[in-house]
């Protein structure tokens, strides 16, 4: 079904939604109706999402949670394992594990900011997976998933229905639906943010008009499918931090039926509609956000979720690359495929970036060099897609992310030994 936030009504077998009513005195097959909320209750309509869902069995029932201990590496704010630092970062792709481990034990946090007590900030994760997830589900009350597969298709089942994600696509799991991601054909890799804050939307678009960037129809939510399977299942949840486990004697994706605006959904990122200058100078990459998460700050991102696409690039007497800058945002990167137009090397698919407020970052040396050597004709730059979350706070590496190996060592370097400029 398409359509960004749209309201949606879908049943796996007729008759099984209620019609007119949410909560009628006896529901269709005696399905139980539940109310998941993303939103106060009482926010305002244009912000408003809730979904109702009628399924096999309550979500209620079930015996307590008790700690998940997997001695894994995912972090959550407030990020303060190590002390806090200008440094600039950047880090060899995440290899794949030689054992089997699944999306949620093959989750590794790189970093984040603000507080999930707060319900403000994000956290910064890879997974490098290489088996499904099997009787076992994940439900993340910190925050929505926004997953950024890297390599490997990702089959997402989900309690609303099921997404195929696969690389050049992402996936937007809301806060608190519980979901298990099977690995169809073999190991995945890629990036996840958790968002802590308000859910992302799409940005405004302001002079740029009614259509463009990403546009609302292109974001998929899967209709209705359930599974009836009364076999235990392993419910692994994230709460203020924590990993916590229960085990319920069903599948957990029993809803038959549905109805709302809260729903998870997949966007296809080749869909966007990139905007760029038809005439001079680099413009903001604001104009590549693809989702932003507000604060309540206006015009300041939680996190913007921005894409560097392939695209022409037809700028005249212009440095057509990335420009040199200090951003009082923060900013981390991914790569997909390709390569950016801001390094010549070192950072590769898979691999990834970390420039805070105010470190001074841009084109290495040898893209400088190449670009201000280049001749202006229009160009295309095809096969690459670069990332960004960008967030108005610090993202604080994890000790994981500043400590191992793949942290490199040498990255300053890339920006060493430029000539000085000649005066008169
Ligand atoms: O630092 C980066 O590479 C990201 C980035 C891209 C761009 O086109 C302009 C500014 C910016 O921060
Ligand atoms: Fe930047």
């Amino acid at each position: 079904m398409v359509g960004f936030g749209n309201h949606f009504a879908s049943e796996a077998i007729a008759g099984a939604l209620p019609i007119g009513r949410n909560s009628p005195q006896r529901t269709p097959f005696g399905l139980y109706a539940e109310q998941l909320s993303g939103t106060a209750f009482t926010a305002p309509r244009t912000e408003n999402k809730r979904s109702w869902l009628y399924r096999l069995r309550p979500t209620a029932s079930h015996s307590p949670f008790t700690v998940y201990e997997n001695g894994g590496l995912l972090r959550s704010a407030p990020f303060d394992e190590e002390p806090a630092s200008p440094n600039r970062l950047r880090w060899d792709p995440l290899p794949l594990p030689d054992r089997r481990v699944d999306f949620v034990d093959g989750l590794v946090s790189y970093g984040g900011n603000g507080d999930v007590a707060m319900g403000a900030g994000i956290g910064i994760h890879l997974y490098a997976a290489t088996q499904s997830m099997v009787d076992r589900v994940f439900q993340n009350a910190d925050g929505e998933m926004l997953i950024v597969p890297q390599s490997g298709n990702l089959r997402v089942v989900t309690e609303f229905g099921v997404m195929t994600v696969a690389p050049l696509s992402i996936a937007l799991v809301p806060r608190g639906v519980r979901f298990r991601v099977e690995l169809p054909e073999g190991p995945a890799r890629g990036y996840v943010c958790e968002n802590y804050g308000a859910p992302f939307r799409l940005p405004d678009l302001g002079p740029i008009g009614s259509n463009g960037l990403a546009n609302p129809r292109d974001f998929e939510t899967p209709a209705a499918a359930f599974e009836d399977r009364d076999v235990p299942t392993q419910i692994i949840q994230k709460f203020m931090g924590g990993l916590f486990e229960t085990t319920i004697d069903h599948s957990p994706f029993d809803v038959v039926a549905w109805h709302g605006n809260l729903a998870p959904c997949r966007y296809a990122l080749r869909r966007f509609n990139t905007i760029n200058t038809v005439s001079f100078d680099h413009p903001d990459p604001s104009i590549f956000t693809v989702l932003t998460s507000p604060s309540e700050t206006p015009g300041t991102a939680n996190c913007d979720f921005v894409i560097f696409p392939p695209r022409w690039m037809v700028a005249e007497d212009t440095f057509r690359p990335p420009w040199f800058h200090r951003n009082v945002m923060s900013e981390f990167m991914g790569l997909i495929e390709g390569s950016y137009d801001a390094k010549a090397g070192g950072f590769a698919p898979g691999g990834a970036s970390l420039h805070n407020c105010m470190s001074g970052h841009g084109p290495d040396r040898a893209s400088y060099e190449t670009a201000t050597a280049a001749s202006l004709v229009p160009h295309r730059i095809e096969g690459s897609m670069a990332f960004m979350f960008e967030s108005r706070n610090v993202i604080r590496p994890t000790r994981f992310a500043a400590q191992s190996p793949l942290c490199q060592e040498d990255y300053d370097d890339c920006w060493a030994d430029f000539q000085k400029a000649q005066l008169p």
